[in-house]
């Protein structure tokens, strides 16, 4: 007769497993909280202690760790020597587990729990077994998700060799335990603050299939981390909509993050990952009209991040546009009617009162390899400009370079911003050379028509001062960056020359 284990934590489909294992001819043995719900159900069950001749102990935290467990597991079948040795000790071979593990993931996403209750919730016996089980899938059935009980009732029915089968579930097995370790070691890592471990163990699950990646000849799919931040798009909500795509993903990233830069209503337009537009407004229609106004061309095609609820006079416009996603915290019933309209438009909530919980780290792949980085979420603040300029800046110029500072660091280096103290004019992104990118984001501003003061924000120092001298020439007067070049007195003095303030930060903002 052939032998199952199971124990699981999420009795969820449990008794149906094990009478479909009954009817196949297995006998089952089970822990104790499991073994109850099967008796319950009428289903033939023996105890786990009859087994090991041990009584469940400490808690349980000592149930299925016993030789006469795990040799039943591990044992190779057509091992002679092996199976004398169960022989001698009278073990009975296990030829299906069943488990699932101890909930810590939920335990630790709960408000209030403390380290002695997330450790209770450290499952052993239960990965053990699953280790043992799925190194000898040579023999050994191993199964870790509800989903797959049908299909296992199914295979230990069949005539056929279910070797591959058996792999399949092994590694799905190993994989299971993997992220369940990584989830432990993460919070312990994080409880005695070790920023860069030695061993960079995190865990994703699989989110969504993607039709394609950037481009439709790249395979792609997303996965969320095992405990996504509240305020990340992986934790956003699809209300409305074709499905996300892969540049999707990113660009409605890229947006989210901007909006989140403000408490005041803003409204973000992203293209191919760099704002094309920015507004601020004391109503997030306000904010709306200044962000379409920045650039009502490049907005075409575009993701809108919004910060605030989308009323109906919003949603009006929006709904104008052609338009790939718009994310907001919420909208009403009004708004929602009028965007759902469009039947491919992607209509997302993301609870923006939890940026606070926003991923502290970001990590880029690269050719064997992983980066990983604090994110740059300093905010310059006004007490740290330096004027290094004879003409200071006025409050109005002051105000606006904050605001552009706080964009060119969602820009792509080098990147360039010019801006009012609430609405950009002009972006200039990704430019091989600064110059150019001064050049794009002036073109912008001017085709905008000018509004003063508007500003200049460089996300790094100029080289040398023919950006200085082209902005001024073209009606920017306030000029902030960081400085640091060994040429920054050449563009002092052009600056100077030209009449325009200058102020540095010391802080530079790259994004490559
Ligand atoms: N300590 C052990 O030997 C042990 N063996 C199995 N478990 C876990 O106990 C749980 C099931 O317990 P019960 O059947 O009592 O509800 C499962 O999540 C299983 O993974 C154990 N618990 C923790 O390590």
């Amino acid at each position: 007769m052939k032998r199952a284990l199971i124990s699981v934590s999420d009795k969820t489909g449990i008794v149906e497993f094990a009478q479909g294992l009954v009817a196949a001819g297995y006998e089952v043995i089970s822990t104790g909280g499991t073994l109850k719900k099967l008796a319950e159900s009428q289903v033939p069950v023996i105890a786990i202690d009859e087994v090991t001749h041990f009584p469940e102990m400490l808690d349980g935290r000592v149930k299925t760790l016993h030789p006469n467990i795990h040799g039943g597991l591990l044992a190779k079948r057509d091992n002679p020597d092996h199976m004398a040795v169960l022989a001698e000790h009278d073990i009975t071979p296990i030829d299906l587990v069943c488990v699932n593990l101890y909930p810590f993931k939920e335990t630790i996403q709960k408000a209030g729990i403390t380290e002695p209750e997330a450790v209770e919730q450290i499952d052993i016996g239960g990965p053990s077994m699953l280790r043992s089980a799925s190194k000898n899938f040579q023999s050994v059935y191993v199964v870790v998700d509800q989903q797959d009980y049908a299909a296992v009732l199914d295979h230990v029915q069949s005539s056929e060799d279910e070797l591959d089968y058996r792999r399949y579930l092994a590694a799905k097995a190993f994989r299971h335990t993997a992220a369940y370790d990584s989830l432990i070691a993460d919070y312990l890592t994080q409880a005695v603050g070790i920023e860069f471990p030695e061993k960079l163990t995190r865990t994703y699950d699989f989110k969504q299939a993607l039709r394609y990646g950037e481009n439709a000849h790249q395979k792609a799919a997303f996965y969320q981390a095992g405990l996504p931040s509240a305020f990340s798009i992986a934790s956003a909500q699809q209300l409305h909509g074709k499905e996300l795509s892969y540049n999707n993903i990113k660009d409605a990233d890229a947006a989210v993050k901007v909006a989140a830069e403000f408490s005041e209503p803003c409204v973000v337009a992203m293209k191919h990952m760099n704002p094309c537009g920015v507004g601020l407004g004391t109503t997030i229609y306000a904010a709306w009209q200044k962000a379409y106004a920045a650039d009502s061309t490049s907005i075409f095609g575009g993701i809108i991040a919004l910060n605030r609820e989308v009323d109906a006079q919003t949603a009006t416009e929006l709904h104008k546009l052609f338009l790939e996603i718009i994310i907001a915290p919420s909208y009403s019933d009004e708004a929602l009617a009028i965007l759902e309209k469009k039947k491919n438009l992607r209509v997302m909530t993301l609870d923006f009162d939890q940026v606070k919980e926003a991923d502290r780290f970001e990590t880029v792949s690269v050719m064997g390899g992983l980066l990983v980085q604090e994110r740059d979420q300093v905010v310059d603040q006004m007490s740290e400009l330096e004027t290094v300029t004879t003409k200071a800046p006025t409050e109005d110029e002051k105000a606006a370079m904050l605001f552009a500072q706080r964009i060119v660091k969602h820009v792509k280096s080098n990147a360039i911003v010019i801006a009012t103290k609430d609405q950009t004019l002009g972006i200039g992104a990704g430019q091989m050379n600064r110059v150019g990118s001064v050049k794009i984001a002036l073109e912008q501003a001017l085709a905008n028509g000018l509004t003063t003061p508007f500003v200049l924000a460089s996300d790094a120092y100029f080289p040398m001062n023919d950006s200085v001298e082209f902005a001024a020439e073209h009606g920017i007067t306030a000029i902030i960056q960081p400085g640091g070049s060994i040429k920054d007195q050449d563009s002092i003095d052009m600056a100077n020359q030209k009449g325009v303030s200058m102020v540095f930060t010391g802080r530079r903002h790259f994004k490559h």
